[in-house]
């Protein structure tokens, strides 16, 4: 069967067409999602040069004739990219050399034109087949990177350096806003590293209160303090041969810090109660949402553990900074629920454009949980449409739209912060009727793009009732084409 089944990020490949044939070219991209792989479209080399620079292909169709160039001019360029893709020739009956010179220059293989879906399925499938072979035996791509999603060029450099500190035992310090995967790379380092055999031990630096800490990373005897009713092991103990991962570490308080980096540099502690000391020899990993820069400024953070912290500093980017990972991750999400649930279920391209408009200040953990409630949202139905997601989101998409639109005064949501468009619209004097007038009508004109103008569409995405839909049309100046 050549029905790839999209499982995990690892299984699914971007594609890039480059052709001039437009018509050629949505017929791939079809072929394509019927493998379950997403792919892009060019018609010209400038067109794939500017896609190249925001997506990481993994498999290009590339024409030899183009408006711009000569298809074999750009192989070399797109060899070359991060992502180190396959490419296959599209070539048509009369240029059999083209496709040889592009094989020895290093393509994958080549597809005569007009080829049939099941042999573009094929070409596309060995292809994809082979360039997972081909980065498994190269260094960096050893890692096994788990669950972990994305394929932006900033996501690519974050696995570099989950391979470099794989292959070292340095400690580790994961910043980045909330909700970016900080933990999720911890355990990825460490599930990749020399220690995976022995435990990985999260310490929720944030949640413990001054009493507690010491008796729950160091232990205590029996009878330490009241309550202490049996001897405990200590967390640091506990991840002895193994990682110690303190999250949320800007949050320890300095008597803490400075036990610690006692512990850091001795690798042994005495339990609350004991006389004796311990040794644990474990790995130290720490993340932070806090700018620890600015707390070592006002005294809240111990500068020499700041050092000892930070010799490998992987620096996590927020979801709105990588290209191409909302919708990967979107899906992935969707296809977890859907095992989960035991549900078909997919999601609406108009659905993507609503994500993708959105700046998720919350990162991966808010998109997860949208997603989850709009999975919820659309039982009964097989995908998730624009209408199952929060109201916030639909505003924001609207909102780029109208950005858009007017070219303008008003920008969108990603660059602007949640509340600009109101602002903008107050600063400019407009009544909140005319405001909501506006909204409305850009929404309709949207609406109907997206559904040509099919009113039960219209109906299903918007809610609304077939007559109420018909009188905001009319009230707006609008006709169905
Ligand atoms: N790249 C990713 N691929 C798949 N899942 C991800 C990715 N990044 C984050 N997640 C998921 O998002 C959720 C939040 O991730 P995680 O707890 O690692 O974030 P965090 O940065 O440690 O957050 P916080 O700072 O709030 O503790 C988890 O369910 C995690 O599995």
């Amino acid at each position: 069967m050549l029905e790839l089944i999209v499982k995990e990020q690892r299984d699914m490949a971007t594609v890039l067409i480059l052709d001039d044939d437009l018509r050629l070219n949505q017929t791939m991209v079809r072929i394509m999602g019927r493998m379950g792989l997403e792919a892009d479209s060019a018609a010209t080399i400038a067109e794939a040069r500017e896609l190249m620079q925001g997506r990481a292909y993994k498999l290009v169709f590339l024409d030899v004739r183009l408006p711009d160039g000569n298809g074999l001019d750009i192989l070399p360029e797109i060899l070359d990219t991060p992502s180190r893709p396959e490419v296959v020739i599209l070539t048509g009956k009369g240029d059999p050399d083209g496709a040889e010179l592009a094989i020895h220059a290093g393509a994958w293989d080549y597809l005569l034109k007009p080829s049939s879906v099941k042999q573009t399925m094929l070409c596309a499938e060995r292809a994809l087949k082979y360039h997972k072979q081909k980065l498994v035996v190269e260094p960096a791509s050893k890692i096994d990177l788990g669950s972990l999603v994305g394929v932006s060029p900033k996501m690519e450099a974050c696995y570099e350096q989950i391979a470099l500190a794989a292959r070292s035992d340095s400690n580790v310090l994961i910043t980045g806003e909330t909700g970016t995967g900080k933990e999720l790379f911890a355990q990825t380092i460490h599930k990749n590293c020399s220690r995976r055999e022995f435990e990985f031990v999260p310490v929720d630096c944030a949640s413990l209160n001054k009493e507690l800490i010491e008796s729950v990373l160091f232990g205590h005897k029996r009878g330490a303090f009241t309550g202490a009713e049996r001897d405990r092991v200590g967390l640091v103990k506990v991840a002895d041969r193994g990682t110690l991962f303190l999250d949320e570490v800007g949050d320890m308080n300095l008597d803490i810090q400075k036990t610690f980096l006692r512990v850091l540099q001795e690798r042994a502690f005495r339990p609350v109660g004991d006389t004796k000391e311990v040794s644990s020899n474990f790995r130290l990993m720490a993340a932070t949402n806090r700018d620890l820069d600015a707390d070592i400024d006002q005294e809240m953070f111990r500068q020499d553990l700041l050092y000892r912290l930070k010799t490998i500093h992987i620096k996590l980017p927020p979801l709105r900074e990588r290209d191409g990972d909302i919708k990967l991750l979107a899906l992935f999400r969707v296809n977890q629920l859907a095992r989960q649930y035991d549900r078909e279920m997919t999601l609406a391209p108009e659905s993507f454009d609503v994500l993708s408009a959105y700046a998720w200040p919350g990162n991966v953990r808010e998109l997860f949980a949208v997603i989850e409630t709009a999975f919820l949202h659309a039982d009964g139905a097989a995908q998730i449409i624009p209408r199952h997601l929060p109201s916030q989101l639909r505003v924001a998409a609207m909102r780029a739209q109208v950005a858009r639109v007017d070219g303008s005064s008003v920008v969108s949501e990603r660059e602007s912060g949640p509340d600009s468009l109101g602002m903008e619209a107050v600063k400019q004097g407009v009544s909140l009727k005319g405001f909501k007038g506006d909204m409305e009508k850009h929404y309709l004109e949207e609406l109907r793009t997206v559904t040509g103008g099919d009113i039960k569409r219209m109906i299903e995405i918007s809610g609304c009732s077939q007559s109420h839909l018909y009188s905001l049309l009319k009230k707006a100046g609008l006709s169905l084409k």
